[in-house]
Parts: C-alpha cells; structure tokens; sequence
C-alpha cells in the first residue's frame, strides 16, 4: 500500500507539487497521470526520498520510504532509466544492485530474462543500450529484490509496441499476485488498457482520482432515444440529472450502466448510448488537463 498525504513541493516561488493526496492499493495498478510538467515526477522521488518535501508526508507499506530496512526488498523503483553510469554493463548493475541488496548471484540472470535481455545484451555497456533496453534494464533492476510495491516513471518511454504489450502483461501479473504498482504516464492510451485505478494531475494538483467506470461516469453518458420526451421522463422518474444536447440527445450525469438499466427498467428504446464525449476517458483526461496543458483543448 502507498500512501501520499498533502505531499507539497516549492521550487523557490514556484508550487510545483500542491497538497498531493492519493493511495495505491496492492492487488491494483494505479495510472498517475499527467501532461508534461505536471509534478508527476517531482511526486515519486518525494514518495522515493530522493527530494525533500516542503510539507506533506507519503508512506509505503506503512513506513516513509527512508524508514524501509533494504529498501530494494520492499520497493522496487524506476524513476530515470539513463541514470545510469553509461560505461558500466547491464548485468554490472545488477550485480551491484544484488550486493547491495543481499541477493543470490543468480538473481542477476533471472532479471535479465524476466525483462527480455539476452545474456550477450547484459554484457554490452549501457552507453551502447538504446532507450528501450535502458528501460527493460532499469525495469529489471526495480524487480532485482523481488518488491511488494513497484513505483516507475514512465516505464513505456522508449519500448516499441511489442515491448509496451510485454510490459503490461508484467506489471499486470505483479499486480494479480497481490502486489502494489503506481506507474505515470503523460500518455492516457499507454495505462489506461492496464490501469484500475487513475489518478491524474496538472500543474500540481490532483484533478480526478478514481476508477475507470467512476471517472467516465463523472464525464456523463451520452443517451439518444426513438421518443426523445419519453427518454426525458424515464430520466426523470429514475432521478438521473441530465442536459439536452442540440440534436436531441441526452447527456445524463451517471454511468452507461446506470442509463442502460434506467431505460431497461421504463421499457424506452435507445438508439445511442456512449461516453458524453465520444471518446471516453482520452477527451476526459484532456479537459480535465486542459487548463494545465501547453496546448489548448477547444473541444
Ligand atoms: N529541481 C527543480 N527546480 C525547479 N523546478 C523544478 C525542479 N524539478 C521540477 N521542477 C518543476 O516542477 C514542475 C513539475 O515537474 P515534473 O518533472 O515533476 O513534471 P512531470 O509531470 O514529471 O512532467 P513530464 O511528463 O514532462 O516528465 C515543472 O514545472 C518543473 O520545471
């Protein structure tokens, strides 16, 4: 379990992590999301011990980060895949990784088949690893002392689709036996196939925390009808608060299931029923951002 309570950061007049609040549960992956600039980065190396921060305090398994005896044990964490000393080898880090953290020599072998490097790629210096194989390294290395809780910073930068597939499927399976994983994206599409839960951010504060099914609720249904007056009073008499659109839908503030049984129930026959904003959680995500975004959102 992760636990970031008003976790705050400021760069001289600068606020750029504001009264951040959220938990990751195990069992669950949690997206945290955001555009670029957001504080996602600043937060996790606030939780990880690697910035002071300037008011809040955030735990994992219960204790700070900097409490955890052999911390690698508990946590494993990517925060920059090209932090690394490019004249070493892969299999060297992990070699220095395993001392560090008391682990058997042969630990080392089985992470770099766990991430997908071969034996002759383990051996090459890391100067000489494209982004990609920095990031399976840097993925290994995190799950070198075989943690409970996983914490990466945009751990797809640089994998190829295949390589992206092959990471969820990873970080799935952590998650399925009972471990913990917060992983951020600026990247909606990249999480949200492998995400439960999401928590998204922009310009340092926390916009949307929740499920999927409860932020695509948040962001309505759109509901169209054969009778359009009989739709309106089968979302009155089921107490659904709803706007008319210009061509005679609906957009009711409850889920897609919410409406469908609604309807179901009033024996109304829809003709559409959709995410408000067509498309899902991606529209969702750029106005809940749009404020904070570089670019503008004018939809
Ligand atoms: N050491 C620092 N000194 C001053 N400002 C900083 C420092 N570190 C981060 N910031 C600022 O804090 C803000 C948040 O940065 P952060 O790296 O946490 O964003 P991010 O959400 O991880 O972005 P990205 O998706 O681009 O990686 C940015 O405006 C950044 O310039």
């Amino acid at each position: 379990m992760i636990t970031v309570e008003e976790l705050s950061k400021r760069y001289g007049a600068y606020q750029s992590v504001d009264r951040v609040s959220f938990q990751a549960r195990p069992g669950s992956v949690t997206g945290f999301l955001g555009p670029n600039g957001a504080g996602k980065s600043t937060t996790m190396r606030m939780m990880t011990g690697l910035t002071p921060p300037s008011a809040g305090r955030s735990t994992i398994l219960g204790v700070p980060y900097a409490d955890l005896p052999n911390p690698g044990r508990h946590v494993g964490v990517l925060l920059d895949a090209s932090a690394q000393h490019a004249g070493r080898t892969g299999r060297e880090i992990l070699r220095l990784g395993a001392l560090l953290m008391g682990l058997r020599r042969q630990r080392v072998d089985e992470s770099l088949e766990l991430v997908g490097l071969s034996g002759d790629e383990g051996d090459r210096r890391i100067g000489d690893y494209s982004l990609g194989m920095r990031q399976r390294l840097g993925i290994a290395h995190a799950l070198l002392g075989d943690p409970q809780v996983l914490i990466l910073d945009e751990p797809a930068n640089g994998l190829d689709p295949a390589g992206i597939h092959w990471m969820r499927g990873l970080l799935k399976g952590f998650a399925d036996r009972g471990g913990t994983v917060l992983l951020s994206s600026h990247l909606l599409h990249e999480i949200e196939i492998i995400a439960d839960h999401l928590v998204v951010i922009g310009r340092g504060v926390i916009v949307a925390d929740g499920t999927k099914a409860d932020l695509l609720s948040a962001a309505g249904t759109l509901v169209r009808g054969l009778d359009p007056a009989a739709l309106a009073t089968c979302l009155d008499a089921a107490a659904l608060s709803y706007r008319s659109t210009q061509d005679g839908a609906y957009v009711v503030q409850a889920s897609r299931e919410q409406v469908a049984a609604a309807t179901a129930q009033y024996g109304v026959v829809v003709t559409e029923l959709r995410g408000a904003d067509g498309a899902g959680l991606e529209d969702m995500f750029l106005q809940l951002t749009a404020d904070d975004a570089r670019e503008k959102v004018t939809a």
